[in-house]
This record gives C-alpha cells, sequence and structure tokens, in this order.
C-alpha cells in the first residue's frame, strides 16, 4: 500500500508540499470533470511530475451528471468517459475514482448540514445531522428517482466502460455516496451499503470493477471497518483514509487520530488482505492558522493527517512503508 497526496488547489506550490512530506503518488481531484484531451492530462502528468511525483490517481473523473440520471446527453458523455479512460492508459494512470450520486445541487453531491462544526481546539469539521436538513437548503430541479432506475442507469454505464477500461488496464473504483442515505432529498442514493457494493461489483463481474474503500463513508454507513476491508478484498482499488463520530443519521467529521474506528486496526487489515494500491487521506478539519471556509481539504490539516498515516504504515510495514527520497 502506497499513500498518494492529493490538492484540491492544483498548484506547484501544493505538489512541492507533497514530496517535502514523503509522499511519491499524487490524485488529480476534481468534481467538476477532468482535462479532456490527451493533450491537456499528458500537460498535468508533466506538471506532477516535473516536482517529483507520479500521477496515480485521477479522483472525480469526467463529467457523469447526464449518465446518472440518463438524461438526454447519456451517450455523448459516455463517448467522453471512454475517451478519457483511453487517454489514462495512453499515460499510465491506472486508477479512475469516480461517484454515481446525483448532483443535488449545481456545486454539491457531498451533503452535510454544517461546516463549522467545532473538533478539538475548535477546529471546524463537517457534520451531518439529519433533524438539521431543510429542503430549502438543497434546491435542484430533478424529478425524483428510484433505486432501481439508479440500478438500471449503473449497468447501461458499467457494461459500455468496463471492457474499455479492462483494453486500457484503468481500475474502476467507485466511491460511496456521502452521505449513504436514500433518498435524499428525493434523489435514490445507490451506493449506501455493503449489499449495494456487492450487487455493484456482480452487474460487470470484471476484475478492474472495484471500489474506494472510503472508511469515512463506510463509517457512515455504521459499518466495521475491519469487516469491510477484509469482505472486498481485491475489489478494493482505492482507499481514503478519514473518520466520523456518531450514527449514520447524525455525525461528525474528525482528525483521523480522533474518530471512533481503530486505525491502526485498520491499516494492519491492510496488510491482512495483500492490499498494494493507494490510500490518500481524506477531509480533514479546518485549523486555526488557516483562513477560509472549511472544505475538507485544507493543505495544513492534510499534512498532519499524512503524517500520522505515514506513522500507522511504518509501525505496521516497517520503515520503508513511510520512506522517499
Ligand atoms: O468521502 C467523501 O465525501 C470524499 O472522499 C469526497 O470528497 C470524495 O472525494 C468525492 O466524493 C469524490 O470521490
Amino acid at each position: 500500500m502506497q499513500v498518494a497526496g492529493v490538492a484540491k488547489q492544483f498548484n506547484e506550490t501544493n505538489l512541492k508540499l507533497i514530496k517535502q512530506l514523503g509522499v511519491d503518488d499524487f490524485v488529480y481531484y476534481s468534481m467538476q470533470g477532468m482535462p479532456d484531451t490527451l493533450e491537456e492530462l499528458s500537460a498535468v502528468k508533466e506538471l506532477v511530475q516535473k516536482n517529483g511525483l507520479r500521477l496515480s490517481v485521477i479522483e472525480g473523473g469526467p463529467v457523469i451528471d447526464q449518465i446518472v440520471l440518463a438524461k438526454d446527453r447519456r451517450n455523448q458523455q459516455i463517448e467522453e468517459y471512454i475517451q478519457s479512460i483511453r487517454n489514462m492508459g495512453r499515460l499510465g494512470i491506472r486508477v479512475l475514482c469516480y461517484n454515481f450520486m446525483p448532483q443535488v445541487t449545481s456545486a454539491a453531491m457531498v451533503v452535510r448540514t454544517s461546516t463549522v462544526f467545532e473538533e478539538r481546539g475548535g477546529a471546524y469539521t463537517s457534520q451531518y445531522r439529519e433533524a438539521d436538513l431543510r429542503d430549502e437548503d438543497i434546491v435542484h430541479d430533478e424529478q425524483p428517482t428510484t433505486d432501481e432506475e439508479m440500478w438500471d442507469n449503473l449497468e447501461y454505464f458499467l457494461k459500455r466502460i468496463v471492457p474499455v477500461a479492462e483494453q486500457e488496464e484503468v481500475l474502476l473504483a467507485m466511491h460511496p455516496d456521502d452521505p449513504p442515505l436514500s433518498p435524499l432529498c428525493n434523489l435514490s442514493r445507490i451506493m449506501r451499503n455493503v449489499a449495494n457494493f456487492d450487487r455493484l461489483l456482480s452487474i460487470v463481474d470484471s476484475p478492474v470493477n472495484g471500489l474506494t474503500l472510503c472508511q469515512g463513508c463506510f463509517a457512515e454507513m455504521g459499518c466495521d471497518l475491519v469487516e469491510t476491508i477484509r469482505h472486498f478484498k481485491d475489489r478494493i482499488h482505492f482507499a481514503h483514509f478519514r473518520d466520523i463520530f456518531g450514527t449514520p443519521t447524525d455525525f461528525h467529521e474528525t482528525f483521523p487520530d480522533n474518530g471512533a474506528n481503530d486505525m491502526l486496526k485498520v491499516i494492519k487489515t491492510y496488510r491482512e488482505i495483500g492490499y498494494g494500491g493507494f490510500i490518500r487521506v481524506d477531509h480533514v478539519p479546518l485549523l486555526a492558522t488557516e483562513s477560509g471556509d472549511y472544505d475538507g481539504y485544507g493543505m495544513i490539516g492534510h499534512s498532519f493527517a499524512i503524517g500520522y498515516l505515514k506513522g500507522l504504515m511504518e509501525s505496521v510495514y516497517g520503515k520503508s512503508a513511510s520512506q522517499s527520497r
């Protein structure tokens, strides 16, 4: 297992910081699409390499809103998706983390009711409390959907892109819905429990059809992370390192060392199953030295979390796991 770094603000300063933190692999993260052409994606790869990193994971991936809800331009978007997978294959980028959540607002799929929940020391983090969710907070003009409509849409999508991902040797890593609750704002969210992930893996039973073991989201489901990692084994193609405290309908996010889960046991379990993929830190609190609003991707919080993760990995895998030149 290798740590990969992520920078929501994609710039050379953050790339240099990630390298200085002793991380060699990078996750290109955007919820608004990815570089469309081979040339644009190649330019991203070159900038990442120029700063001593490998571009190893694309997260968010191509725009998917027409596909998720079977809208008019679904087939066009699938063709664009296929081309992006081919571009990734050409450039040796082997992991694509994607979501199948309906976008409940123009910008957001991840729904929270507060981003000023005070974690230790008053650090701001996010909270989801069902009782606080007000329909007027989440404005969208989509028609209500059902689970089976979403399963039909997912099957239509996977049957067209999995063969291409096999040809290009790109691993697909479906990210859970966040929060994994359904319906949410009248829209069905199917990637919300272990059984539905088993169904995902069976729709097109291909070794490239896998998942992102987002520890936070599976904890939001109320799952035992150790059992869940053992359950999915070699279908885990990417991992997110974060924790929460609470129940599926009333939780807040925490520092990775301050949640409800035994993170050392979790890292030991990745080793036990022989997981050889990437893991990135996810959603971190906004710290006292940072300005602006919480978005979960502050680089100071990420630096702390990467240090904690590397320490856990060194204790489980030995010194080599955390070394970087
Ligand atoms: O658990 C989460 O919500 C995060 O990991 C998201 O920011 C995630 O990165 C996006 O859904 C994209 O995968």
